[in-house]
């Protein structure tokens, strides 16, 4: 009996270790279930089909369905280009929009897992084309959105609308992309978002990049000013991530490049009585016959005439060329502080600006991204001046479509950003001409799905239970005290002084 009293596996001492050895595995095994919980690896997949003014495109998102809620986790996976015009283009055969699709959309069955199809939510916007058709013949734009919208149905995706976006919602979805892919909503302004903030509130707001997106029918200019949006019709609030924003945004309709172009040739046609064009926005030696229907069919022109056909003929004059542009910008009567103009409401520039789409292609196409104002103006005057032989020569493999318009496009978008939205030489350098960010193309649809799959929080996501580093530091604490506990245990082990005394 008193053999068995003195077994030391029954001292206190050794008991009380074994609990809390017990104890720290316990502890052990618990931090690391809480802080790294089974990665489910699953990805989620998402479509938006751009139906543009000249083209459709449609992309491919995919992102990890158990960081959705961080900020430029969502990429871009795939995208693919409709062949053909864009869906406007066939009002008077509907059917044919819906056919267009079909090629993409069989793309994108085989890009994303078959097991995610019934998952994967499908959307449609339609841009300024169709915004032109339906102000000219609602029923036709109607009969197109059917024609898309029965084609989109017919796949095993989860079809989520086909229709017509605002040019508010352009600008503003087009603003949210280029600020999630360069990751301009992560910062924090200091204050914990539970503070409501001072009246001056965009001078707090973290820095977002504004966006300039030119199509071929409309183009858009969105940024964070530092002044208060005085025009209801030009302000939007937004809280993403836990910051307050209050964004300045307008569309012009018409204003997209092969528009404005259609609105030039028509007042210079109005100038003209002849029925040959003598345009300086194109290069010397450059001839077409055209129709007039191809300009006056066009809603955004107003003037008529009444032959059939004229003979176009360009001289390369970029000075010239920039005068009959300037014709269709009307500087007078701004009813606000500021306008840029026909009497929209533009608060002062502020920050730097991501300018996509028409706006890259053009100026990458005529090298003029990276340089200044005043070089972009004299290279855009040398390459105008070049004769259309010349320019055929040195681009053998650009599309006469795109290269014959190229002296008339940049000499646009120079005036359409210095006298219509008053960038100077000074801020010029704050745009950046960009056509991705990371693998991602900027424009309106990343974010467009971004907010209608609610992948943009209005708060900061909830943080780890554990930084990483408290997450490490306890992890050491825990196997620190384990191995002194063995130790002490192990040392202890049938000597006098860890067992109990009183049972002797
Ligand atoms: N490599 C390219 C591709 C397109 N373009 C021109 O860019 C314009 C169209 O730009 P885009 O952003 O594709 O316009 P859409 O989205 O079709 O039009 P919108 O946004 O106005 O509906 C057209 O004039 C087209 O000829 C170009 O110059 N070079
Ligand atoms: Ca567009």
């Amino acid at each position: 009996l008193l053999e068995m009293k003195k077994n030391p596996w029954h001292s206190p001492w050794v008991i009380a270790l074994a609990v809390l050895i017990a104890l720290g595995i316990i502890a052990l095994v618990t931090t690391a279930v809480v802080q790294n919980k089974p990665l489910p690896k699953k990805f989620k997949y998402g479509i938006v089909l751009d139906a543009g003014s000249s083209h459709t495109s449609l992309y491919i998102y995919e992102w990890p369905a158990e960081k959705q809620n961080d900020t430029g986790v969502v990429k871009q996976l795939h995208v693919c280009h409709v062949k053909g015009p864009g869906i406007s283009s066939y009002s008077t055969d509907p059917k044919r929009a819906g056919a267009s699709l079909q090629e993409c959309m069989n793309e994108a069955k085989v890009k994303i897992p078959e097991r995610r199809h019934n998952e994967t939510p499908v959307y449609l916007g339609a841009t300024a084309g169709m915004r032109l058709l339906r102000k000219e013949n609602s029923s036709a734009s109607d009969k197109v959105l059917s024609s898309v919208a029965k084609s989109l149905q017919s796949y095993p995706f989860q079809y989520h609308g086909a229709r017509i976006i605002t040019g508010q919602e352009e600008g503003a979805y087009g603003w949210i992309t280029v600020n999630y892919l360069s990751e301009k909503f992560k910062q924090s302004n200091g204050f914990p978002s539970d503070v409501p903030l001072p009246l001056s509130i965009n001078t707090l707001t973290p820095s977002t990049m504004g966006a300039l997106d030119l199509g071929g029918a409309s183009t858009q200019i969105t940024f964070v000013p530092h002044e208060e949006v005085v025009s209801k019709d030009n302000a939007l609030d937004f809280r993403l991530y836990g910051n307050d924003y209050k964004v300045y945004t307008h569309s012009f309709l018409c204003y997209g490049k092969d528009q404005a172009l259609k609105v030039v040739l028509a007042e210079q046609l109005q100038e003209n009585d002849e029925d040959v064009l003598v345009n300086p926005c194109f290069n010397k030696g450059y001839t077409k016959n055209m129709s007039l229907s191809s300009i006056y069919s066009s809603p955004c022109v107003s003037t008529r005439r009444n032959s059939s056909y004229f003979f176009h003929r360009g001289t390369g004059n970029t000075t010239q060329c920039r005068e009959s542009i300037r014709k269709i910008f009307n500087f007078t009567g701004c009813p606000w502080p500021r306008c840029s103009f026909n009497g929209i409401y533009q608060p002062q520039l502020q920050g730097s600006f991501g300018a996509f789409s028409a706006f890259y292609f053009v100026m990458n196409f005529l090298n003029l991204t990276t340089t200044t104002l005043e070089v972009a103006k004299e290279k855009l005057a040398a390459y105008c001046s070049l004769s259309w032989k010349d320019v055929k020569q040195n681009y053998p493999k650009i599309k006469d479509k795109y290269l014959e318009e190229y002296c008339f496009s940049g000499t646009y978008i120079l005036t359409l950003l210095e006298e219509g939205y008053n960038f100077t030489s000074e801020n010029w350098n704050n745009i950046e001409f960009i056509k991705k960010i990371g693998d991602s193309d900027a424009g309106w649809t990343l974010g467009y799905m971004l907010n209608l799959t609610n992948l943009i929080p209005a708060e900061s996501p909830a943080v780890p239970p554990l930084p990483h580093a408290g997450y490490v530091a306890m992890m050491v604490l825990f196997s620190l005290l384990l191995v002194v506990l063995f130790v002490i245990g192990y040392k202890c082990f049938g000597r006098p002084s860890c067992t109990s005394q009183k049972y002797t």
